[in-house]
């Protein structure tokens, strides 16, 4: 392998991120910085400056695969700005070490997250779930180690079907699941104690963007009196927000929503497909992180805190 040439795991891992093989912001996160140490063992770099070109390269290549999912470049900055040594030997190792620390900081959020957010439910209550998030599964699989039983209402997610992914582990922890279509999710709230998601990326202002419906699905909750939490560990604040950017909203391919063939058969039509959207936070109750629970519009307190050094880009080319 010469200077720049990628290890075949970082083009097989931004392949499988790409199609959503592997998919969930916390799982992209660690797949990716996974892919850079696999990078760093392989790279044959002959000098310090190669080795790290090398490791841009990588990050770039990881980067460019799904754009709303903050914990993706929150996971390489990770790991880049921990890159130092003179040798290529010395910047190896700092990358490889870097990459366990990260992996481990991300399983031991999640678990102290699970515990924050298993607190706000009770014994008996019935959640209801969108898409497939392992924050949030974290929380009720907290709960139910606390001993509570929980039930779980567990919305189908289209185009992609996600809430299959979420009633097969929640079945597996011992809570009883109903699936409902997305559109039978207002009907449902009346069952519902709390509403339970995930977020991709959190705004400086509180808003939080996730799978696209969560925020029809807030604003239903809301009007129905039923508390909405987002489960999100701190490597989904974007800290990009804090300047006033925006947060790029993903529009994936529109054979997931429509089949060619029946497309065809309809005749010429428009066909968008957005993958996630912004709940504002007037319609979040609790962001649930590792720190514990904020309410949406002090999350930015926590994102200075953590993400004041700015969203600098270390894998761009000097
Ligand atoms: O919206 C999604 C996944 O969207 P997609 O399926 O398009 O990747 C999840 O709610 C968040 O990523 C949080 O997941 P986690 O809590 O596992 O990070």
């Amino acid at each position: 392998m010469t200077d720049h040439r990628l290890a075949p795991d970082v083009e097989e891992t931004a392949a499988a991120i790409a199609s959503m093989e592997i998919r969930g912001a916390a799982t992209i996160a660690a797949g990716a910085a996974e892919a850079l140490a696999t990078q760093a063992r392989e790279a044959d770099a002959e000098s310090p400056e190669a080795f790290r070109a090398s490791m841009r390269a990588a990050a770039r290549r990881l980067r460019e695969t799904r754009p709303t999912a903050v914990s993706l470049p929150n996971a390489l900055r990770y790991v880049l700005r921990r890159m130092e040594g003179r040798s290529v030997e010395a910047l190896r190792e700092s990358v490889t070490d870097a990459v366990a620390a990260f992996v481990a900081q991300l399983d031991r959020a999640q678990e102290d997250l699970g515990q924050v957010g298993a607190n706000r439910l009770a014994d008996g209550d019935t959640v209801m779930t969108h898409c497939h998030s392992t924050d949030a599964l974290a929380c009720i699989e907290a709960a139910v180690d606390q001993g509570k039983h929980i039930e779980a209402i567990v919305k189908e997610t289209r185009p992609r079907n996600q809430g299959h992914i979420t009633a097969r582990q929640l079945r597996e922890a011992g809570v009883p699941v109903t699936l409902v279509v997305d559109s039978a999710a207002r009907r449902y709230l009346n069952e519902a104690d709390h509403v339970l998601v995930g977020a991709d990326s959190i705004a400086a202002d509180g808003g939080v963007i996730n799978k696209i419906g969560t925020s029809g699905l807030a604003v239903n909750a809301r009007e129905r009196g039923v508390p909405i939490m987002t489960a999100a560990q701190t490597i989904k604040l974007h800290p990009e927000t804090l300047t006033g950017h925006t947060v790029e909203i993903e529009m994936r391919a529109e054979d997931e929503v429509i089949a060619p063939e029946t497309r065809e058969e309809i005749g010429e039509i428009a066909v968008e497909n957005p993958a996630f959207d912004v709940t504002p936070p007037r319609y979040m109750d609790a962001i649930v992180t590792e720190h514990g629970q904020f309410p949406p519009e002090s999350i930015v307190t926590l994102m200075r805190e953590l993400f004041g050094e700015g969203a600098a880009e270390p894998w761009a080319e000097p």
